[in-house]
């Protein structure tokens, strides 16, 4: 299990901009981070920095389990959950043959997908193709293949964006459920989220 994500002296380039430099973060079981920022500082780029997508230009992202340093690769493809700004969702299957078969494929049961389903408020939409649900409803249901997936550290990019306050209600007590039982969250934002956080300053002077 995943305990501890060590970010080092991070520096990254895009393109011929350095979007930022010298950063250091340490995330625990257990916690929450934030990354807050203007447009184009560079709250995606760390997030796919962390998940091993974009090579940082300096500095170190490391992984440790509850027996020590873990190899990044394995860390990353069997420990980490990334939700980013396109759900990821192929459009010409059903809600529900999506969910399964991605929940599956990332270590969840049949059981978890169907328990998040609910918790999502999807039963109602599982027969739907992915194409016709709606931008709050795909989201709904990307969410709930997070929270089906057995995935310590989720990486979050504006996870709340189109959800209703219901729903943004109900994400925030599956993310305090996740870090109750030691998951991390790091998510980029630009409203906050609803469960105590700690905030990193992307972009800003002196990084
Ligand atoms: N492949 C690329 N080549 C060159 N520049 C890129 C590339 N991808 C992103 N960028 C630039 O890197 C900068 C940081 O982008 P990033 O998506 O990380 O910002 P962000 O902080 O998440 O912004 P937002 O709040 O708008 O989502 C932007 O100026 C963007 O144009």
């Amino acid at each position: 299990m995943l305990r501890v994500v060590l970010i080092k002296d991070l520096a990254i380039t895009r393109g011929e901009r350095r979007l930022f430099s010298g950063l250091d973060l340490t995330l625990a079981a257990g916690e929450a981070a934030v990354l807050v920022g203007r447009n184009g500082a560079g709250k995606t780029s760390l997030l796919r920095a962390v998940a091993g997508l974009l090579r940082p230009a300096e500095g170190t992202i490391t992984f440790d389990g509850a027996s020590g340093p873990m190899e990044a690769d394995a860390a990353r493809a069997e420990h980490l959950h990334l939700l980013g700004h396109q759900d990821g969702l192929k459009s010409s299957r059903t809600a529900w043959e999506e969910l399964r078969f991605q929940t599956l494929w990332t270590g969840g049961t049949e059981e978890s997908a169907r328990a998040a389903a609910k918790r999502f408020d999807l039963l109602r939409l599982l027969d739907l193709e992915v194409r016709r649900l709606s931008a709050g409803q795909r989201r709904r249901l990307a969410l709930a293949r997070l929270a089906a997936s057995p995935r310590a550290l989720w990486l979050l990019d504006e996870p709340m964006a189109p959800l209703d306050a219901g729903q943004r209600a109900a994400f925030g007590e599956v993310m305090a459920e996740h870090l109750a039982g030691g998951g991390m969250i790091l998510a980029s934002v630009h409203d906050p989220l609803p469960i105590p956080t700690r905030s990193i300053a992307i972009g800003e002077i002196g990084q």
